[in-house]
């Protein structure tokens, strides 16, 4: 089992990462049992997930309570929080209890923010079953739903207790469900690790037609990354945090674009932010065209959009900036954006006009 530890003082845990972990969740979790039922909450298509975990807890002799959840982005809502938290509240869960977030990014980021404000806190336990939750969504502690304003508008940092990452678990997982969680693999490599990023070249074929190893060592290498940023920057306020929104200024306006529909996945629009940030960098000079060129290159190559054209969208450059100015990032009225020097060399860059950044969505094909 490959341990790693996310440092943060007092809301310090564990991300455990093992083949078949799943089947021994029960007796990990045993220590935080209650005596009450540990409330599970996951959603439709886990149903064979769901059954492992129980089968699990059964054997280490704790009783579970379930609630199903429709799957999907649409569950990052107000309707499907307030039933959460009801569901909970029905069930007495106390401050001290945890409450098991099964299933991918969508579960976790809505079951962490019920936890977050539940009685104003009780704790909680990631189990991703999703590349994008086992590479990304589970680590770090940023929970939420959405508004109508736009992406994770609603949310709060609240840390989970440990974390549970079964690599087997993403047998069941449709394909273009791996494409999109792959994306936050390249990202990380794109941040601030040239060397990752050869290897996602190398790699990334392989990974996403289901190669073990591959998969085992991007969750690994990327939790790693996640969890030293993490550990730096808990709540975003120096910088350091605002690397891991590479292409997420871009891909959450093109999400909005689409609706938060399954017409553009979180990890597609992060794809097709990545290719844009990297070509608008490339267009102002700070970084080598060849580099952006390799970037969208790589996306093409598996299967994910390397832009607008190829992510379906055909709002102008305006609509576009218009949703971007719900982005979290703003500061005094100007955006501060992820930008790259080159692979591995993304940074913030405080001086971005957001017209120039229409300006130049409008040239980009459609
Ligand atoms: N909190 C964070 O730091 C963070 C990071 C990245 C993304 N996110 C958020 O995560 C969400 C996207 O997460 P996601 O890509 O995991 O989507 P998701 O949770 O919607 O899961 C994708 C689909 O796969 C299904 N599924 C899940 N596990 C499965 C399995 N093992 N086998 C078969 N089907 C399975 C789900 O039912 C769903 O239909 C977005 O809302 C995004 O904003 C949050
Ligand atoms: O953990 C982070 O920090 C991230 O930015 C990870 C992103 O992949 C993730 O999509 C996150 O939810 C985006 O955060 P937001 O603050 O832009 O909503
Ligand atoms: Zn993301």
């Amino acid at each position: 089992m490959t341990t790693l530890s996310v440092a943060l003082g007092a809301r310090s845990y564990d991300v455990h990462i093992e083949a078949g972990l799943l089947h021994r969740a029960g007796t990990m979790l045993a220590p935080l049992a209650t005596g009450r039922p540990m409330p599970i909450v996951t959603d439709s298509n886990l149903a064979d997930h769901l059954a492992s975990l129980r089968r699990s807890f059964d054997a280490a002799g704790i009783a579970t309570d379930v609630l199903v959840l429709p799957p999907g982005e649409g569950s990052k809502s107000w309707a499907t929080l307030e039933r959460v938290t009801d569901w909970l509240l029905d069930r007495g869960v106390e401050r001290g209890d945890h409450v098991v977030a099964l299933g991918g990014g969508v579960i976790g980021d809505l079951v962490g923010f019920a936890c977050a404000i539940l009685k104003r806190g009780c704790r909680f336990v990631q189990i991703p079953t999703t590349l994008l939750a086992q590479v990304d969504s589970s680590v770090g502690g940023k929970t939420a739903i959405n508004a109508r304003a736009g992406k994770n508008l609603i949310g709060a940092f609240h840390q989970p207790s440990i974390v549970l990452i079964d690599p087997e678990t993403l047998d069941t997982l449709p394909a273009r469900q791996v494409r999109a969680g792959y994306a936050e693999v390249v990202k990380y490599g794109l941040i601030d690790d040239a060397d990752f990023f050869t290897w996602c070249e190398g790699n990334g074929p392989a990974l996403i037609d289901g190669d073990i190893t591959a998969r085992a060592d991007a969750i690994a290498r990327s939790v790693a990354a996640k969890a030293r940023i993490v550990a730096q920057d808990e709540e975003e306020r120096s910088g350091m945090r605002a690397l891991l929104n590479l292409g997420h200024t871009f891909g959450h306006a093109l999400e909005a674009e689409a609706g938060f529909s399954d017409r553009l996945l979180h990890g597609e629009g992060v794809a097709a932010g990545m290719a844009l940030a990297f070509a608008y960098s490339a267009e102002r000079g700070l970084c080598p065209p060849s580099d952006s060129a390799r970037v969208a290159a790589h996306l093409r190559s598996v299967g994910l959009p390397d832009g607008l054209k190829a992510a379906g969208i055909t709002a102008t450059g305006d609509v576009l900036a218009g949703h971007m100015r719900h982005d979290k990032k703003m500061e005094g009225g100007t955006l501060p954006f992820l930008l790259a020097r080159g692979i591995g060399r993304t940074y913030l860059d405080r001086r971005v006009d957001l017209a120039d950044v229409a300006a130049f969505l409008d040239r980009q094909p459609r």
